[in-house]
C-alpha cells in the first residue's frame, strides 16, 4: 500500500508544489456571476474541478463554505471530493476537526474512509484538545490517509494559544510539530502526518525533524508572499506545500483562466523544487 505521504511526494514532483483551495466565498460566487445559493455553489465547485483535476498536486475544499448551505451543500462537497479523487487528484478536506477520542473516531471515519461519501485523502485536524485525542485520525494516517495538524496558524489570534510556553520551554506550536515528527519516524519519502504553518508568521517552529509535509496557507489574500514561504521553510523546501485559495479563485470564472492562475502560482514557487 502506498502511503499518503508517498502519493503527495509524487504529486508534488509531477504537478508542482501547490495546494489550491476551493473556497466558495459569497463574494467570489457574485464575482463569477453566480447566484449565492446551492446552484451557484455547484457551478463554482464544478468549474474548480474542471480546472484543477489532473493539474494540481493537492486540492483543499474549505468545508465551511459547503456546510453553510446545509445538507444540499454537503451533497455538492461529496460530489466535488469524488470527482477530484476519481481523476487521481489528492483531496485535503479542510474541516479542522478535533474532539474527545470517541467523537474523533467518527470524524476520522467521516473524512478518511471510503465507507463515507466525504472520504478524502487527508483532513486538517485541531490538536487543541490534546494531540493524543487525534489518535483515531492518526491511526488512519498509518493506513493510507493523511492528516495536517494545526501547529502555527496564519491568523494573528493563533499566537495566544500556539506561542504559549509549555513547562519544558517549548512553544505549544513546537510541541505539536514534535508530536507529528514522532509519528513520521521511519517514513521513506514524506510521512503522512503533516502540520499547518502560516505563511504570515514572523517565525516558524523548528521543522527540521518533521519528515512530513508542511501546509502553508496565508499566501496572497492574507498577505503572505512566496518570499515569506522561502524564509519560513528554511531547510525544508522539499516538504513545503503553499496553499493559495482566493488569489487563484479570483481569476475565475472560466476553468482555463483558473488553470493559468495555477501555472503562474506554481512558477512563483519554483524554488521549492530545489
Ligand atoms: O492557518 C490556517 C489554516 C487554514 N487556513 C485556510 O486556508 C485557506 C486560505 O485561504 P486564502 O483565500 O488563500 O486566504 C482558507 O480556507 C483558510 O480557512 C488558513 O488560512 N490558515
Amino acid at each position: 500500500m502506498t502511503t499518503f505521504g508517498q502519493r503527495l511526494h509524487a504529486a508534488l514532483a509531477e504537478r508542482g508544489p501547490l495546494c489550491v483551495g476551493i473556497d466558495p466565498h459569497p463574494e467570489l460566487l457574485a464575482a463569477w456571476g453566480l447566484t449565492v445559493d446551492v446552484a451557484g455553489l455547484e457551478r463554482f465547485a464544478g468549474t474548480c474541478v474542471d480546472a484543477f483535476a489532473g493539474h494540481v498536486a493537492l486540492v483543499k475544499p474549505q468545508v465551511a463554505f459547503f456546510e453553510v448551505f446545509g445538507a444540499a451543500g454537503i451533497v455538492v462537497l461529496e460530489r466535488t471530493v469524488t470527482a477530484l479523487r476519481s481523476a487521481g487528484t489528492l483531496v485535503l478536506a479542510d474541516a479542522k476537526r478535533g474532539d474527545i477520542g470517541s467523537t474523533m473516531d467518527a470524524y476520522a471515519r467521516t473524512w478518511l474512509t471510503d465507507a463515507s461519501p466525504l472520504g478524502s485523502d487527508a483532513v486538517t485536524v485541531s490538536p487543541y484538545l490534546g494531540f493524543g485525542a487525534l489518535e483515531p485520525a492518526l491511526r488512519l494516517a498509518v493506513d493510507g490517509r493523511g492528516v495536517f495538524v494545526l501547529a502555527a496558524t496564519s491568523n494573528p489570534e493563533g499566537a495566544q494559544v500556539q506561542q504559549a510556553r509549555t513547562a519544558d520551554g517549548r512553544s505549544v506550536a513546537q510541541v505539536m510539530v514534535d508530536e507529528a515528527a514522532a509519528r513520521n519516524a521511519g517514513a521513506d519519502t514524506l510521512g503522512s502526518v503533516g502540520v499547518v504553518v502560516g505563511a504570515t508568521l514572523t517565525r516558524a517552529p523548528d521543522l527540521s525533524a518533521l519528515h512530513g509535509p508542511i501546509l502553508m496557507p496565508g499566501v496572497g489574500a492574507q498577505g503572505g508572499t512566496a518570499e515569506d514561504v522561502r524564509r519560513l521553510a528554511g531547510e525544508r523546501l522539499d516538504a513545503v506545500v503553499p496553499n493559495v485559495s482566493r488569489e487563484v479563485l479570483r481569476a475565475g470564472p472560466t476553468a482555463a483562466a483558473l488553470r493559468d492562475a495555477v501555472s503562474r502560482t506554481v512558477d512563483s514557487f519554483a524554488f521549492l523544487r530545489a
